[in-house]
């Protein structure tokens, strides 16, 4: 088969549904131990889906990743984490999850028990430059691969990405997931928040068991370029300026940095207890179970400070901008409660932002190089 699909800014066409391309299917759905599951990751190319299907892998379960690679941000990146997948047996399919076919074609092959849904457009202020690439991939592709799933027989569970961004405008601290979230300051928010609406219809009407992840500012190794941690090392490591954001009345900016390992312990954590979606074949035949958590840190650290750590991790002085945040989505700060994913799944952040800094300047280092002029995006 080949489709072609709109992956955002360009169309692409990806091979499927052979022989080999099922065999290989397969084989990276295989569980390796008992009482395991078989996950569906999507956007499994990315920073956060290659760490949780790798993390799956590792533990036994069995994994198929799908991914656009569009160009968002390097896709040269995209590649390379799904080679690294790709040793540890993870296959990593190319498509969109726009492509309802082939989404069915995978459900066909493999009767995954759980969905772990990360494939999306991120970013908070490229939605002002680039607007309808996060209704395709935030609205649009969530509902198609939401309609395979409660069609699915039988029926996988759902956990998938909301963030940080749906508290908005919200200024009690620290954000709780009962918290209003109805005032939102981008676009990309809002259409986080669409999909946690969107979930509970399907919960709702069809029984699919949904978690929603509410992760905030995920950093660390084999991160997003586009994330200021990320953009920051590359124009300090190449004497460039760096912009710094501060707020009204010169307050600084921040935000509940969180690293990677912990988010993906919280990521497994929520699979393991997602419990079962109660339908089969697009009907419910009872109440199944529709979760929201918090993914933070629970200490917020400013701008200026992450600068700061940066700069002494790297043994170089950065260059600042300090400009007033323009009006382009971002929030003055952000800061998780995290009791309720304490309590369901002992979710428990360990790594502080000195430390995970540290861990992600040496991975910057050893993937870039010292001489990494021109080679990231
Ligand atoms: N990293 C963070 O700080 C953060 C914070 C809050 C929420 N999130 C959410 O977590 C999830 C993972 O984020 P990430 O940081 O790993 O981002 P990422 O951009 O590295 O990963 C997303 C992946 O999805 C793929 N993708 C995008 N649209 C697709 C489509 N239509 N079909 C198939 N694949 C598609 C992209 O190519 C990319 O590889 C996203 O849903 C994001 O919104 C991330
Ligand atoms: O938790 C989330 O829900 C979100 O987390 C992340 O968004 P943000 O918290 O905005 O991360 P990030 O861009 O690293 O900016 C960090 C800080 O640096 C400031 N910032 C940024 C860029 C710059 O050039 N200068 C600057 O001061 C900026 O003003 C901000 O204060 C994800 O990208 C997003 O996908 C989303 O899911």
């Amino acid at each position: 088969f080949q489709s072609f699909v709109d992956s955002g800014s360009r169309y692409f066409a990806a091979s499927w549904g052979g022989i080999q391309w099922e065999k290989q299917v397969r084989k990276s759905a295989q569980i390796h131990r008992g009482g395991g599951m078989s996950v569906l990751v999507t956007g499994a190319a990315g920073f956060v889906g290659s760490h949780v299907s790798l993390a799956l892998k590792k533990r036994g379960d069995g994994v198929v990743g799908i991914d656009n690679f569009n160009s968002y941000y390097d896709p040269s990146l995209k590649k390379a984490r799904k080679s690294m997948l790709a040793e540890h047996g993870v296959f990593v399919v190319a498509g969109d999850i726009n492509d309802g076919k082939l989404l069915a074609k995978l459900f066909d092959v493999v009767a995954f028990t759980h969905v772990m849904h990360l494939a999306a457009q991120a970013g908070v202020r490229y939605a002002m430059e680039n607007p309808h690439s996060y209704v395709h991939s935030n609205i649009a592709g969530l509902v198609t691969l939401l309609e395979i799933c409660k069609s699915a027989n039988p029926q996988p569970a759902v956990v998938w990405a909301s963030s940080s961004s749906v508290y908005g405008l919200n200024e009690k601290s620290p954000f709780s997931e009962s918290d209003r979230t109805d005032q939102p300051a981008s676009l990309y928010a809002a259409t986080k928040k669409a999909g946690e609406e969107i979930t509970h219809t399907y919960n709702h009407i069809y029984g699919l068991s949904i978690t929603g992840l509410r992760f905030f500012t995920v950093y660390g190794p084999w991160g997003r370029p586009d994330m200021a941690y990320f953009s920051f090392t590359r124009n300090i490591l190449q004497g460039k300026p760096i912009t710094v954001y501060r707020g009204k009345n010169r307050v600084d900016l921040a935000r509940d940095f969180t690293y990677i390992d912990d988010v993906v312990k919280g990521c497994l954590g929520s699979l393991d207890t997602s419990g079962k979606s109660t339908g089969s074949g697009g009907k419910k035949s009872g109440p199944a179970p529709y979760r929201i958590f918090n993914l933070g840190n629970t200490s917020p650290v400013t701008v200026p400070a992450l600068v700061s750590i940066l700069e002494r991790h790297l043994k170089v002085k950065a260059k600042k901008n300090v400009v007033e945040m323009p009006g382009n989505g971002d929030v003055p700060f952000t800061h998780a409660n995290i009791s309720m994913a304490r309590r369901e799944f002992g979710y428990k952040p360990t790594t502080d932002l000195q430390t995970g800094l540290k861990k992600f300047v040496k991975w910057y280092l050893s993937y870039y190089g010292y001489n990494h002029g021109k080679a990231v995006n």
